[in-house]
């Protein structure tokens, strides 16, 4: 083949010099007609071998139909090459088979073609490897072409980042989830806590109440205020959604841990603590720990270290502010302190009252958890007026016929439940009857009998001269409920019983000077209490500012319930009220007691005044 193509070459390039060789084949006459033909047989052979190639060529095409179809027709094409006219008719015939072949073949392309930026393009496999006996038209091979390759570029880049981005959403949607999840359970668990809580503390303080009336389940329940108070229902999954994806009112971050509070409600009981928290935690940014946890004025409490503390916070956000009230913190001498090393730059809340109305409060809900006490010690047979053999030998209830009493501790286990809780409250609740001054530790839980402190500084007289009896739980529960309050805070002899825990309490500037030698001004906000109670709006603006979050919590988070003459909040899921702990009917107390109270805070509210800068206007009688 190449000899003959060389020859062919050489006798392509002779022909188009045949005249000037004219000589050469004059020479040779004879030979001139068969020269002549050995020309035409050459360029036949020659024409045959470039058909050839594009036959070698055709075969390796594409289609396979085509190559059939020009198998055919090569044969022919070989007997058909003695004259060049045929030919090139035939090479027409040809030319346009293959046109139209080629135009079967584009029809057979589209089908397969996808309009992209990108020049894709479909075909078949044959293409790409000898035609077989078993190659099949259907199959197909992808050749990408980059025809704009910048568009190219661009295409390809949005498709990675989209892929990335849906990768990450879908990466932190599941961890939130996972996390939001604990939250809940650690909510949920915190409610069934409060709900589980069952005997009063005079110490603590009370907390929300759905107003279905969830918590006045267990009635003792309601006077407790040691365990957490909480009784909001578990957030619907609804509220969890994703922060990203769902952007919901209470969610904005994706990560979350506990955290130590950055906030603090220091007290004063019975100034609206609870209340404060709760209107507080409407608002997105702040997260509270669901009760009291009394970490740094309890020493028991305080020695367990800050990772017990940390991880009786609830679970928060990035961003979020965690408040923990405990309102025995103001009148806890070493508690200052504490809280500066645990964080110097700590945000303070102090909601403070009138004081004599204060007192008052204080002293209603002391004599109602008094009151609460004796109840159930006054009949501990009626609690189960068929004990079974096991529960009235007064043993723990165990084994297989002791899971009911388990549950429900027996008349005895109740009596010396509440025994201890009252003599745990001694330090406050004795206060009642007449106990010790305001530098006095608010709570601290002992054991053994309840003995009457000696009243300071109030002369004789009254509850002074019962200070020095010693009397059992029960006796001291019943006293409490029996003394007035006008009893308790003035002595026969008209001078203030000062050491009366309830109005030693409301000296603001003895308790608050301790703080101010620890905390710069700055870092204390005084929030008025009488005015959360008229108009929670205007004081919560105040605090979202001082705390430095946005003004989120509007009046259409309140409503004024008048059966309880207090505003209640408006949740995503529904309203609540405070509990009936909270907005206790007052006892009426002589007005004389009231205005001699007045009088004599007068001079107490003045310098409680200096020491915030600002001037509350309590009555001075
Ligand atoms: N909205 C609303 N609803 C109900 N009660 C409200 C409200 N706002 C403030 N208060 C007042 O909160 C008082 C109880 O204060 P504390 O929560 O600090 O009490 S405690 O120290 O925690 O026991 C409680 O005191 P008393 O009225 O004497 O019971 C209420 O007056």
């Amino acid at each position: 083949m190449t000899a003959a193509k060389r020859r062919a070459g050489s006798s392509g390039s002779s022909s188009g010099s045949s005249s000037s060789s004219g000589s050469n084949i004059g020479s040779n006459g004879s030979n001139d007609q068969q020269s002549q033909q050995q020309h035409h047989q050459l360029q036949h052979h020659h024409q045959a071998h470039q058909h050839h190639q594009e036959y070698q060529q055709l075969l390796q095409h594409p289609h396979h139909h085509y190559h059939q179809h020009y198998s055919s027709n090569g044969q022919h094409n070989h007997s058909a090459t003695s004259h060049p006219q045929q030919y090139h008719q035939r090479q027409q015939q040809h030319q346009q088979q293959q046109h139209h072949h080629h135009q079967q073949h584009q029809a057979t392309l589209r089908d397969c073609s996808v309009k992209l930026p990108l020049d894709i393009l479909w075909l078949p496999k044959s293409a790409m490897r000898p035609a077989g006996p078993d190659t099949s038209p259907t199959d197909c091979i992808l050749v990408v072409g980059v025809s704009r390759p910048k568009l190219a570029v661009v295409f390809l880049t949005v498709m990675l980042i989209s892929l990335f981005l849906t990768f990450h959403v879908l990466y932190d949607s599941a961890v939130y989830n996972i996390q939001a999840a604990q939250a809940v359970h650690e909510r949920h668990r915190l409610s069934l806590a409060s709900s589980s809580s069952a005997l009063p503390s005079a110490s603590q303080s009370g907390g929300i109440m759905s107003s279905s009336g969830l918590a006045a389940a267990s009635p003792l329940t309601s006077s407790s205020n040691h365990q957490p108070v909480f009784v909001k229902p578990v957030q619907s999954s609804n509220q969890l959604s994703h922060p990203m994806v769902f952007p919901s009112s209470r969610v904005h971050f994706p990560k979350t841990s506990r955290r130590l509070p950055q906030a603090l409600i220091i007290g004063v009981r019975k100034c609206g603590t609870r209340a404060l928290l709760e209107m507080l935690y409407l608002h997105p940014r702040i997260q509270k720990a669901g009760g009291e946890v009394h970490f740094f004025d309890r020493d028991e409490n305080y020695l367990k270290g800050l990772e017990w503390y940390r991880k009786k916070m609830p679970h928060s956000f990035r961003g979020q502010i965690t408040i923990e009230k405990s309102p025995s913190y103001f009148v806890s001498p070493e508690v200052p302190e504490r809280v500066r090393a645990m964080n110097a730059s700590i945000k303070l809340l102090l909601i403070v009252r009138e004081p004599v109305t204060r007192a008052i409060s204080d002293y209603t809900q002391l004599r109602s958890h008094a009151a609460t006490a004796i109840l159930p010690l006054a009949e501990p047979q009626n609690a189960n007026p068929n004990p079974s053999p096991r529960e009235s030998s007064g043993g723990g209830a165990t084994g297989a016929g002791g899971a009911a009493a388990a549950k429900m501790p027996s008349p005895l286990q109740s009596q010396s439940l509440l025994y201890g809780k009252l003599q745990s409250a001694r330090g406050y609740d004795n206060a009642l009857l007449g106990g010790s001054g305001a530098g006095a530790k608010e709570t601290k839980a002992t054991t053994g009998p309840v003995a009457r402190r000696p009243a300071g500084g109030g002369g004789g007289g009254g509850a002074a001269s019962m200070a020095t009896t010693t009397l059992s739980p029960l006796a001291s529960a019943a006293q409490m409920a029996a003394k007035s309050f006008e009893e308790l805070a003035i002595f026969p002899n008209g001078t203030v019983n000062e050491a009366y825990r309830p109005l030693s309490i409301s000296m603001y500037h003895v308790h608050l000077h301790r703080w101010l030698e620890v905390f710069p001004r700055e870092q204390l906000l005084v929030v008025n209490g009488d005015r959360l109670i008229e108009d929670p709006v205007s004081q919560l603006k105040r605090i979202e500012a001082f705390l430095g979050i946005e003004h989120r919590v509007k009046s259409e988070h309140f409503y004024f319930n008048e059966t309880k003459g207090f505003y209640c909040l408006r949740y995503d899921n529904g309203d609540r009220c405070l509990r009936e702990t909270k907005g206790r009917k007052h006892p009426h107390v002589d007005p004389v007691v009231v205005s001699r109270l007045r009088k004599f805070f007068a001079e107490y509210n003045q310098r409680f005044y200096e020491l915030v800068g600002e001037d509350l206007g309590w009555p001075e009688e």
